[in-house]
Order: structure tokens, then sequence, then C-alpha cells
């Protein structure tokens, strides 16, 4: 973000003090509590993960106006979409993921922007997504029984760039490997293998999963729940419902 005092004044209100200028230092302790964590995983450009985004209380009553929406009443269905005018816990969250990424921006930013050899500290989202109106109009909640997962993916391209996941309940190994066909798979006993490692990343719940640019389009990932994929810490993780809530931007005809 090129000025964060504007952006924070814009998104938590005039300091409280009386009308001097706004100096986030003294500010830290509102605008800063709690701090979002971030985590970049490394391998993947435009991939990001905050672990502690939504508290426990949160995560509930997150959980209650899901199901209270009544989509998953009948045993057959596990999701829903929603385009266009979400519901109003869903652009709460949507505020809220906005508000986490400004928060870790300026945590980072606030320390020194480029290290000593020169690498610029990459920022969470790009700021033309952090602000486009409305920053999503299209929300997808799945709710996976144990066992269950969704295959190797890139999201549709009717989507913008810059999707958000939010994971409830049980904890969940996403995978990610390389959309790229051909180059490096191998063929040993009649089946292909892809030499390019996945990488995985541990989904607890209450995180948030950002995706931009390589990691949008350039990866795809997936949920293998079957058994013997969910390790962590060379542990099978033990499944129990998890519900994930989506949110995409639909991208603008011509
Ligand atoms: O459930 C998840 O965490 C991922 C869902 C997903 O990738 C999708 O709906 O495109
Ligand atoms: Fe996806």
């Amino acid at each position: 973000m090129e000025n964060h005092t504007e952006v924070l004044r814009e998104v938590f209100g005039e300091s409280s003090s009386d009308g001097e200028d706004f100096d986030p230092q003294l500010e830290d302790e509102k605008i800063t509590d709690p701090i979002p964590s971030w985590e970049q995983i490394k391998e993947i450009n435009g991939l990001w993960l905050c672990r502690d985004f939504l508290s426990p209380q949160l995560q509930s009553s997150l959980v209650s106006s899901v199901l209270n929406e009544g989509w998953f009443n009948g045993d057959s269905h596990n999701q829903a979409m929603r385009f266009g005018d979400l519901p109003a816990w869903a652009i709460e969250l949507s505020s809220s993921i906005r508000e986490a990424v400004l928060l870790g921006d300026y945590v980072s930013e606030s320390m020194d922007l480029v290290t000593s050899n020169g690498w610029i500290k990459p920022c969470l989202l790009p700021s033309n997504l952090l602000w486009r109106e409305p920053l999503f109009d299209q929300l997808i909640a799945n709710v996976y029984h144990p066992g269950e997962g969704i295959c190797a993916h890139v999201d549709l391209m009717r989507f913008e760039d810059g999707i958000a996941i939010v994971s409830l309940e049980s904890s969940c190994v996403m995978h990610f490997s390389r959309a790229e066909e051909g180059g490096s798979d191998i063929v040993e006993d009649g089946e292909k293998h892809q030499l390019m490692s996945k990488i995985p990343v541990l989904l607890t719940p209450g995180s948030l999963v950002l995706m931009s640019g390589e990691a949008r389009y350039r990866w795809k990932h997936e949920i293998n729940r079957k058994p013997g994929f969910q390790m962590w810490d060379g542990q099978e993780l033990v499944q129990h419902r998890r519900i994930s809530i989506t949110l995409r931007k639909l991208r603008q005809v011509d």
C-alpha cells in the first residue's frame, strides 16, 4: 500500500485525539489488537495463510450462520453457491478479510521494506484487488464429511484474481501442484507421476487462505481426504466434518 496512514484512517476512523495528525504509533493498541499473523508459502508466489483469522467464538458463529441458511438440510446437498448480493455474514466476512490484509501489510511494512540483499517484501494482496468494490460477489460454501475432498483444479477463469478460502471445523491438508502440463512427468508402472512434488498446506479451523497471481492461475489446489493422504508431521489427521467458505469476484463480461 502506498499510504498506510490514509488507508488506516479510512478503515479505522480518525484518531480519538483532538484533531492532531494521525499517528500510527499512538494508535497501535487500537488498530493492531489482535494482530493477524500471516505466513507466506514460500514455494508459491501469491499464496498466504492466516491461521488465527477467526477466534473460536467467531468460528462457531460463522458455522451457525452458514448452517442457518438451510442450504445443507438434505443429506444430498454439500455445496451452495451465491452470486451478487451475499448474505450479511458473508459481507462481514469480506470486510474482516480486507481488514486482516491491511493489518498484515501495515505490520510488515512498519518493518524495513528492503532487506540487506535488496529483496522487497511482497504484499499480501495487490491493492487493485484489495480495493475493488465489492471485494467479493460470489461465495461457495462446501461441507465435507470424512473421506470427502476436492480434486486438483485451478478455479474457473470466469472469476477474477484474488480468491479467499476460510476453513471451519476439521483441519485438513490442502495440496498445491503446478498447473503446467507435460515436461516433468515420468511414466512408471503404467502410472503417471509428477516429478514436481506437491506442496502441502495445513488448514486449521479459523484459518484464511489468500490466493492471487501465480497461486491462483499457475497452481492447482486439492484436498484428498482418502486414507493415507491427510498426513501432517508424520501423523494422519483425524477427520471430522469440514466446512469451507470460498469468496471470489466474478469477472466482468465486456
Ligand atoms: O474447500 C476448500 O477449502 C476449497 C474449495 C475450492 O477450492 C473451490 O471451491 O474452488
Ligand atoms: Fe478452488
